[in-house]
């Protein structure tokens, strides 16, 4: 108690400064100038620092609950704490549906649910790790564990996750409720794919367990049900032997046809690749990157690129573009994280001087702010200007239909640097699997950033994009923005198995469908 008092005391005194060098831009300039255009003074003064006391706060929490091996023991009783709550939401006899009370900006997604303001919260406090059993291969973890704090602690012990997402603040609860993608999905499958089992609280207030031999259609269903079918509250993960470092190979190319034919043929070996990984820098520019892990390194080809003072990723590889293909080693855990630093390219937006060498030397220490923060902090106009005026977009589009679907996004928005991600796509039941029942390969098209193309308009330009994926029966990610309607949304996603378990788990009355949480009109 007494280090969450000083905790806000530090905070209230850390808002005084930016406050008043805002009142003083203000004089001069007028509001929405400094808002908009001066983000960095804001950012600079008040979040960067803000954000490092919240990470060295919550750094010593998870320090003392581990000197105390406390978390174990603990997992039971918060565990009946949930089924209290939702008991008790059963005994009121409430007509509002359930939500998590994980406040809306505290997630890694563009927006804000309006839902968190009327409906029933229950509060899930299990942010823990709880056990590692490397004879079995696998880690038992709580919802709200982050990859940051599963990276600290598995590498060093010699694991890893085969799918780890890589912005540290990403929970495993989203990241199974949602969706999770990393440059080793090719290889592993979508995060909820190197899932073993979950433990969930379900609406009448009992635990069930599932797995794909226990309980097998909850099991198959969780993944991309958005707390909707039950909140969960422990997975069990695979893990895998890690090694010291990635060898990481970058192959520029610069024609449109060479992107997704070498990109295909990158992610088509995955017994030598172990990540691929491209990043498009314009039509016919692109960067396509293969890694293997590996414990031996030629010490002159080294590069710690998580280093604070070390130049942003996307610009790194950008550079190859000009100097040709090169090799790598980049110590693990620096890959992993290799977009925190520069939240992909979207701190540009914020802090337009953050990869130069000055500011990275002097401040890069502090970056990047907490997405957190900044949401909490972004105000209206911010707001508004994000949603008619910038694009975040993951699309999930068969390898096949890669071509065409680059072109779509060229045509309807021409925004660059665009992520490449490619995925295998077992065909598993639940909300998403490939058409036929076979795997299949696919990529994440990841645009996040503001679109040049001058007609583009942020609905009718989105809904093209959507149709488009509809067509090549990709799926969208829905933590962004989603202009489809309930129709399309239900062509998109296959919800014969989801409709099912609704019925027979009695969710209608106790939580919202994925529909009512993820469409745009849900969401502020
Ligand atoms: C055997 C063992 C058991 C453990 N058991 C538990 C446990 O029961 N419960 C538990 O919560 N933790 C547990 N931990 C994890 C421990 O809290 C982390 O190792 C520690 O928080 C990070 O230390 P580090 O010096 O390795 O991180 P660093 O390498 O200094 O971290 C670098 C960056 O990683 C990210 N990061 C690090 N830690 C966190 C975090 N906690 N959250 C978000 N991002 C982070 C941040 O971006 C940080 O800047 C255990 C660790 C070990 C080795
Ligand atoms: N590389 C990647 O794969 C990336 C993925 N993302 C996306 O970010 C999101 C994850 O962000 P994060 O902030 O971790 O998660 P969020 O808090 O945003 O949670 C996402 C959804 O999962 C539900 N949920 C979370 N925990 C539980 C739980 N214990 N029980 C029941 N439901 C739960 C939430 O329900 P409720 O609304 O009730 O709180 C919400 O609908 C995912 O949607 C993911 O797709 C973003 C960036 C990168
Ligand atoms: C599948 C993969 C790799 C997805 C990566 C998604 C990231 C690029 C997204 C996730 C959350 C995200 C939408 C966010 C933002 C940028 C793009 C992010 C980081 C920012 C920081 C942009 C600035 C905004 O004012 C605001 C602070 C609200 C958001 C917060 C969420």
């Amino acid at each position: 108690m007494d280090t969450e008092l000083s905790f806000n005391v530090l905070m209230s005194g850390l808002a005084a400064l930016p406050v008043i060098s805002v009142l003083f831009l203000i004089q001069f300039k007028g509001i929405e100038y400094v808002i908009v255009k001066q983000r960095w003074i804001f950012v600079c003064l008040f979040l960067l620092p803000l954000s490092a006391v919240y990470d060295v706060y919550y750094f010593m929490r998870n320090w003392v609950v581990f000197r105390m091996s406390s978390a174990p023991k603990l997992h039971a009783e918060r565990v009946q704490d949930i089924q209290s709550q939702v008991k008790k939401w059963k005994s009121d006899k409430s007509q509002q549906l359930m939500c998590t009370g994980r406040p809306g900006w505290q997630t890694i997604s563009l927006r804000v649910g309006k839902y968190k303001l009327t409906h029933r919260k229950i509060f899930i406090n299990l942010v823990d790790i709880l056990d590692i059993d490397t004879e079995r291969q696998t880690m038992k973890v709580e919802p709200l564990a982050t990859m940051g704090q599963i990276t600290a602690m598995l590498n060093p012990l010699g694991w890893t996750l085969p799918v780890l997402p890589e912005l540290d603040d990403l929970t495993v609860g989203g990241l199974i409720m949602g969706v999770g993608i990393e440059s080793s999905s090719h290889k592993y499958g979508l995060f909820q794919h190197v899932c073993v089992s979950f433990e969930l609280v379900l609406a009448d207030g009992s635990v069930a367990q599932c797995s794909k031999d226990e309980n097998p259609e909850l099991f198959y269903s969780v993944p991309w049900s958005y707390g909707t079918l039950g909140f969960l509250v422990s997975a069990e993960i695979k893990i895998v032997p890690a090694k010291q470092y990635v060898r990481l190979e970058y192959k520029p190319v610069h024609c449109f046809d060479d992107v997704s034919n070498v990109f295909a043929k990158c992610s088509k070996e995955a017994q030598e690749n172990e990540f691929v990984e491209g990043l498009m820098y314009s039509k016919d520019k692109a960067v396509i990157m293969t890694g293997q892990l590996t414990d031996q390194a030629e010490p002159a080809k080294i590069n710690a690129i998580g280093n604070f003072w070390k130049p942003w990723f996307f610009k790194h590889v950008e550079s190859f573009l000009k100097t040709g293909p090169a090799v790598e080693y980049i110590p693990l855990r620096h890959y992993y994280h290799r977009h925190s630093r520069s939240i992909f390219w979207e701190i540009q937006d914020i802090v337009p001087f953050g990869n130069h060498p000055i500011f990275r030397y002097l401040l890069g220490w502090l970056t990047p702010p907490k997405v957190s923060l900044l949401k909490l902090t972004q105000g209206e106009i911010i707001r508004e200007l994000y949603e008619k005026k910038h694009v975040v977009q993951d699309m999930l589009v068969p390898l096949k239909d890669m071509k065409s679907s680059l072109m779509c996004f060229h045509d309807e928005m021409e925004m660059y640097p665009l992520w490449l991600c490619p995925f295998v796509l077992p065909a598993l039941p639940g909300m998403v699997h490939p058409l036929g029942n076979q795997e299949e390969l696919f990529v994440d098209i990841g645009a996040y950033g503001n679109p040049k193309n001058p007609n583009f308009h942020f609905r009718d330009s989105t809904r093209k994009v959507e149709e488009h994926v509809r067509k090549v029966n990709g799926f969208q990610m829905l933590y962004a923005d989603s202009y489809m309607t309930r129709e399309e949304f239900r062509e998109m996603f296959d919800h014969s198995l989801y409709d099912k378990l609704r019925k027979n788990l009695k969710c209608e009355g106790a939580f919202p469908e994925v529909y009512d949480k993820i469409n745009k009109s849900a969401r502020h």
